[in-house]
């Protein structure tokens, strides 16, 4: 397999689940905790590696929301998104859809426009000095309320332009969809797009209610949509559009190992699933490592992969003359290779 290592490297894709704050290695962890004076429970990177061992999403999300905390200034965010963007460019990503989570900022005293404007300065850099164009995607916290996630979507008002949907994200079982039916109807509202995590550690109802009661136009994982062989036809259907992260369905115990990842199940059953990250610096790889992790342990070819790239230029948010720009590129890859 490991011939496939750089047919994946250079195949053009394009990211469309990534969490920003869960791109923060620990070397930066390290370096923004100095530069900003914020103690943090660690006092080695190895340290901090040795304590990302997790048994489910909250087990994960308690460290995630941990880290975040050396974020404070503009600069540091320009910083975080500067480090991926670079990482996502030698891993072919030629267009990156990239989450961030503002309660995580506001609920610390960091204004929204801090995490925002140093964000943005990063993306217009990136597509500069790497060619890696990128949108910027809005996630409400589901575990907070409807109120703060109102709140969250009027912060946002004067960025609006610059912000190209909304998305749900943090503890999954016991937040159920519907709870923010109605700030994801304002958000569609406003022109924004919408997507939602639904059936990473949820039942196949909360996808349901993803699509039904959220009208998302994307799904964040989506794994255990399987487990219901109406809503997979719903799915295929649809042409929706999944965002399938398996390093991460790994290391939260999704699955129990690669070597049982449904991601080529999903493909025969007629599903647009994408490969992501997801947050590549707690999980143990970035995209491309994602794309080797499934060609090794489900035996995937250069078609499937191919397949999975052109799945993430269809379902990203870029206009349809922009898709077909990629997609001719990626044909054009493939043929090469
Ligand atoms: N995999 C994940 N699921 C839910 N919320 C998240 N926030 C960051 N990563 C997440
Ligand atoms: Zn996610």
């Amino acid at each position: 397999m490991n011939d496939l290592a750089p047919f994946i490297a250079g195949l053009p894709k394009a990211e469309l689940h990534l969490h920003i704050e869960g791109s923060l290695e620990p070397e930066l962890m390290f370096a923004l905790a100095r530069r900003n004076r914020v103690a943090i429970p660690f006092d080695s990177v190895e340290a901090v590696r040795a304590a990302y061992s997790f048994s489910n999403l909250q087990d994960f999300l308690n460290i995630y929301y941990a880290g975040a905390d050396v974020l404070r200034v503009e600069q540091d965010f320009y910083d975080l998104a500067d480090a991926y963007f670079a990482r996502a460019a030698a891993d072919g990503v030629v267009h990156a859809e990239i989450f961030f989570d503002p309660q995580t900022h506001t609920d610390r005293g960091i204004p929204f426009q801090v995490a925002a404007d140093g964000l943005l300065a990063a993306m217009d850099d990136a597509a500069q000095r790497h060619g890696v164009t990128s949108k910027l995607i809005l996630c409400f916290l589901r575990h907070l309320d409807e109120a703060a996630a109102f709140a969250t979507l009027k912060a946002a008002e004067p960025w609006l332009d610059r912000i190209a949907g909304v998305g749900l994200d943090s503890s999954e079982v016991g937040h159920p969809p519907e709870k923010f039916a109605r700030v994801f109807a304002a958000a569609g509202g406003m022109g924004l797009k919408r997507v939602a995590h639904a059936g990473e550690e949820g039942p196949p109802d909360y996808v349901w209610q993803a699509l039904d009661l959220l009208n998302v136009d994307r799904l964040d994982h989506g794994n255990r949509s399987l487990e219901d062989p109406a809503l997979v036809r719903r799915l295929a259907d649809d042409g929706m559009t999944l965002t399938v992260c398996p390093l991460s369905n790994h290391k939260l115990c999704v699955v129990p190992d690669l070597a049982s990842h449904p991601i080529d199940r999903m493909l025969e059953s007629g599903l647009r699933a994408t490969i992501n990250s997801d947050d590549p610096a707690y999980f143990g790889g970035y995209v491309a490592d994602n794309y080797r992790a499934v060609a090794t342990a489900r035996g995937l070819g250069k078609a499937d992969l191919a397949t999975l790239a052109r799945n993430s230029f269809t379902g990203s948010f870029l206009d349809d003359a922009e898709k077909a720009r990629h997609i001719a590129r990626l044909d054009a890859y493939v043929a090469a290779h």
